[in-house]
């Protein structure tokens, strides 16, 4: 059903082709893909296979060497990322897009209160008024399961899946289409993952938010992402849909992966 879906739509965002050098180190090689409305699509790989570049290659903070990225915005056409100016492409970061980082220090203003990292994020759209900004940021802070009573406490005085809660406040504010996500449950006790898990397999669901999601747990693939892109040393050496993927593993590589976490 998937599929028939996928053929009536045209991509939110594709990539064609694009390589990443450090020098003679091909950090992505040659990587294509098409990522739909509201599907959530894992990079998964060990340590080093070139997960974050393709994210930062994607989203266009790391300059590309070949290739092209090409995203469908809502009401500017069709922008090739690497292509744009720099004002467009920051303009898409701070509506269009959202971006989770694994370390929320660097996806949170430290110094600002809870209300004021997530109400930024409204005035960077256009929002004005003070009342309803103050609303809508006790509303997310809610969604998020964060007690608003916390809205004027500083990020620092949060535990760690609060402020990886209110990092996803702050991105999902301003109604994105598309998210970024780097490990975004990696640091954090295995209790606190399941639930952050559970509160972003929810949230991405009834947004109908698109995701391209690194990830070294092929347990967070499974349970978020619909599609799954196996990465080995820059090169993408599978990709499918991710039960198929995880349960019928075809390159040996992929095979590895999966058994080491059956060990
Ligand atoms: N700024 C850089 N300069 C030089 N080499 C880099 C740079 N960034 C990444 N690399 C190299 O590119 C390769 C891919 O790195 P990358 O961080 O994308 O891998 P990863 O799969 O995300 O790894 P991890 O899961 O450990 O974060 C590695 O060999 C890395 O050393």
């Amino acid at each position: 059903m998937r599929v028939r879906k996928r053929l009536k739509q045209t991509p939110l965002l594709q990539v064609q082709n694009i390589s990443k050098f450090y020098g003679d180190l091909a950090a992505c090689l040659n990587i294509s893909l098409d990522l739909y409305p509201g599907e959530i699509l894992a990079i998964v790989g060990e340590s080093g296979s070139g997960k974050s570049t393709l994210l930062n290659c994607i989203s266009g903070k790391t300059g590309i060497n070949a290739g092209e990225v090409r995203y469908r915005s809502r009401n500017n056409g069709t922008i090739d990322v690497h292509g744009a100016k720099e004002p467009v492409r920051r303009h898409l970061a701070r509506t269009e897009w959202g971006y989770v980082h694994q370390n929320p220090r660097d996806g949170l203003r430290g110094n600002v209160s809870a209300g004021a990292n997530i109400g930024e994020r409204l005035m960077g759209t256009g929002s004005r008024h003070y009342g309803e900004i103050r609303s809508q940021a006790e509303q997310w802070l809610e969604r998020v399961e964060i007690d608003p009573c916390r809205i004027d406490h500083q990020p620092r005085t949060f535990s760690g899946g609060m402020q990886q809660r209110l990092q996803i406040a702050r991105n999902l504010v301003s109604g994105p289409s598309l998210i970024f996500m780097d490990e975004p449950t990696g640091g954090l006790d295995v209790s606190v993952q399941a639930k952050l898990l559970d509160l972003l397999r929810n949230i991405t669901a009834d947004l109908g938010l698109a995701v391209v999601l690194v990830t070294h747990d092929l347990g967070v693939a499974r349970l978020l992402a619909h599609r799954i892109m196996v990465m080995k040393r820059g090169q993408v050496v599978e990709t499918g849909l991710t039960d198929q993927v995880l349960d019928d593993p075809h390159h040996p590589y992929t095979q590895l992966l999966v058994s080491s976490i059956l060990v």
